[in-house]
């Protein structure tokens, strides 16, 4: 009898342990918003990287690192749908992605990479931040809220009806942060975001990253900067020797 009941005493303390299992481990599911496994980029018979495992867990921001050449951009333009790559397996926000060749639309839209140097129309300001809005069928009375806010937000409302060929580099790269948040990224792939600009224009670039990761993207940054690097609760990537480091 004492056995019986010890047993079932002792079922439960396990089922409730397996029940916390259960639950932790569907939590970590839930906060982890990318996983890649075995993901290779042969360029001929160059084999530029070979990376194990890259995870990207939810509402957090990444520094990419790593020497010229190593392969920073290439990565982000693989995970940006903009280059295709060898993957074994690539689990998104808790959903297993059978097919990634095609790149897949709910991809598509949850994941945007940000050039290194922008490409814009040669429209307005104010079009190009809501272009990617339109293109998703959004109605103008909707668009033009959302790109007076983002305009504001980079510091480019005044220059709304410039021609963007006229934009010094700090505020291309500005308006192509904003034409970014504006889509509401779960995923945000940063190339160099700082890369030739310095002084003030570097600084404003900087300032706007931090807010977009509070706006509820996670952000991968490509860079060399420092100051990119060491900004707080940043967690660093580094490729090398084609690897990649978590660290
Ligand atoms: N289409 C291609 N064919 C052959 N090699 C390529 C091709 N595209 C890129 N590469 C090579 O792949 C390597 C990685 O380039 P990538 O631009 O990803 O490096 P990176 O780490 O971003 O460098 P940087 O810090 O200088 O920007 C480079 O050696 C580049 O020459």
């Amino acid at each position: 009898m004492s056995i019986g009941i010890h047993s079932q005493i002792s079922a439960a303390v396990y089922e409730n342990e397996g029940e916390s299992q259960r639950v932790k481990r569907r939590d970590e599911r839930r906060k982890a918003l990318l996983g890649v496994r075995g993901l290779r980029k042969r360029h001929g018979d160059r084999l530029l990287f070979d990376i194990d495992r890259l995870e990207i867990a939810t509402h957090s921001a990444y520094v990419l690192t790593g020497m010229n050449g190593a392969g920073k951009s290439t990565l982000l333009r693989v995970l940006g749908g903009l280059e295709r790559a060898e993957i074994d397996s690539l689990r998104f926000a808790g959903e297993d992605v059978l097919r990634v060749h095609p790149y897949p639309r709910a991809l598509r839209r949850a994941i945007v990479y940000v050039h290194q140097h922008p490409i814009l129309f040669s429209t307005s300001v104010a079009d190009n931040i809501g272009y990617g809005l339109v293109v998703r069928g959004e109605k103008p009375e909707t668009v033009r809220p959302v790109v007076a806010e983002a305009m504001a937000w980079a510091g480019v409302a005044h220059l709304r009806d410039t021609d963007p060929t006229r934009l010094s580099g700090g505020e291309k790269q500005r308006v192509a942060l904003a034409r970014a948040k504006v889509l509401e990224p779960r995923l945000l792939l940063l190339d160099e975001p700082t890369a030739n600009l310095d002084g003030a224009a570097r600084e404003q670039v900087i300032a706007l990253i931090p807010t977009m990761i509070e706006a509820g993207s996670s952000v991968i940054i490509a860079c060399h900067d420092r100051d990119l690097i060491n900004l707080p609760g940043v967690q660093r990537l580094k490729l090398r020797d084609g690897h990649l480091e978590h660290r």
